[in-house]
């Protein structure tokens, strides 16, 4: 067999370090970089395998300018839901990849925390049980696997955390206390949950590892790229500047406008989402903290 991790970013890296525990594993990225193992993107797009580590916003035009299937098996590592458009990672994909191609990748797992091999349990979503399983077996000890089949329901998880996960960096640098975090988190949940059982979701995948365990993880935690962004925009720091320094992708940031306009759209009821893409709007936080306290 053949594998190769494309993109070559903070999680792609980890994932090629956790996967080549078992198996030789590749990498590619736009930049040439030196890592064991990496290699051309035509070779990367040859094998039987491949990882997609690419952030969300840019996944529909990179399969549209690089792409050819040719019978691949995907697993999706990306956590988001595409801005403007409101489209899943699963809806994108699948235009040009057959849905039993296709696995989605969830659950708690920094990528630095990764890289050291510290232990952490994941889950592969698909619609494709045996495909969902070929993938598990790839992965290391130090990474536990589950199957499932619920794409939509840990599709919404890994995206709806990032926005909460800066909701809750906004609750910490306001000084807000333990109480205010916990109750953040809690309500939280529950509106993912609500987001998510309008696209059909399965109820048990927010009370796992895709659900509360990636929102546990990413909103309690400074590791957490969307929680600082949270955390500095409390401070009073510009939403521009914030992002150039941390030189990474924050997936909450695009995301939140795209549930904004998911929910606008179908009525569903998300108001900490709502506060957090109006205080990425300008809205100040502190507005938005009274607001929510008010709504009944
Ligand atoms: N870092 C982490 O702990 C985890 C990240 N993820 C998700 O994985 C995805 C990627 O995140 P990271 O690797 O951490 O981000 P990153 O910011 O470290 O890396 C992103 C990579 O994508 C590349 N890239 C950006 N635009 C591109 C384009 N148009 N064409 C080709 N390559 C492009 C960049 O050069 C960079 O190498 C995100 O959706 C994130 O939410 C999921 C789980 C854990
Ligand atoms: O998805 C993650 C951990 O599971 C990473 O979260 P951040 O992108 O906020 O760092």
């Amino acid at each position: 067999m053949s594998i190769a991790v494309i993109g070559a970013g903070k999680w792609g890296q980890a994932l090629q370090f956790a996967l080549s525990k078992n198996v030789t594993c590749k990498i590619t990225s736009r930049q040439r970089k030196s890592l064991e193992n990496f290699v051309s993107l035509e070779e990367a797009l040859a094998c039987e395998y491949l990882v997609f580590a690419l952030p969300a916003q840019v996944v529909r035009t990179w399969l549209d300018e690089h792409f050819q299937f040719l019978g691949q098996k995907i697993l999706v590592a990306a956590k988001g839901i595409e801005k403007g458009s409101g489209a899943f990672l699963n809806e994108i994909f699948a235009a040009y990849i057959p849905e039993e191609n296709l696995s989605f990748l969830s659950g708690p797992s920094f990528a630095s925390e990764v890289m050291q091999g510290l232990p952490t349990a994941v889950v592969i979503n698909s619609s494709n049980e045996g495909l969902a399983k070929e993938f598990a077996s790839f992965f290391p000890s130090f990474m536990k696997t589950y199957t499932s089949n619920d794409v939509i329901g840990a599709e919404v998880c890994g995206a709806y955390k990032n926005v909460l996960a800066i909701a809750s960096g906004i609750c910490d640098g306001l000084k807000l206390g333990n109480n205010a975090r916990a109750s953040l988190i809690a309500r939280g949940l529950v509106e993912m949950h609500r987001f998510g059982k309008y696209f059909g979701a399965t109820d048990e995948t927010f009370l796992g590892l895709s659900g509360a365990g990636d929102l546990f993880l990413t909103a309690s935690s400074t590791l957490s790229r969307n929680y600082r962004v949270g955390f500095f925009l409390a401070e009073g720091k510009k939403l521009d500047a914030i992002l150039e320094a941390l030189g990474e992708v924050a997936e909450g940031v695009f995301t939140s406008e795209a549930i904004f306009e998911l929910s606008s759209k179908h009525g569903i009821y998300t108001p900490i989402a709502h506060e957090i893409a109006l205080i990425l709007k300008g809205k100040n936080p502190k507005e938005s903290v009274k607001d929510l306290l008010a709504d009944s």
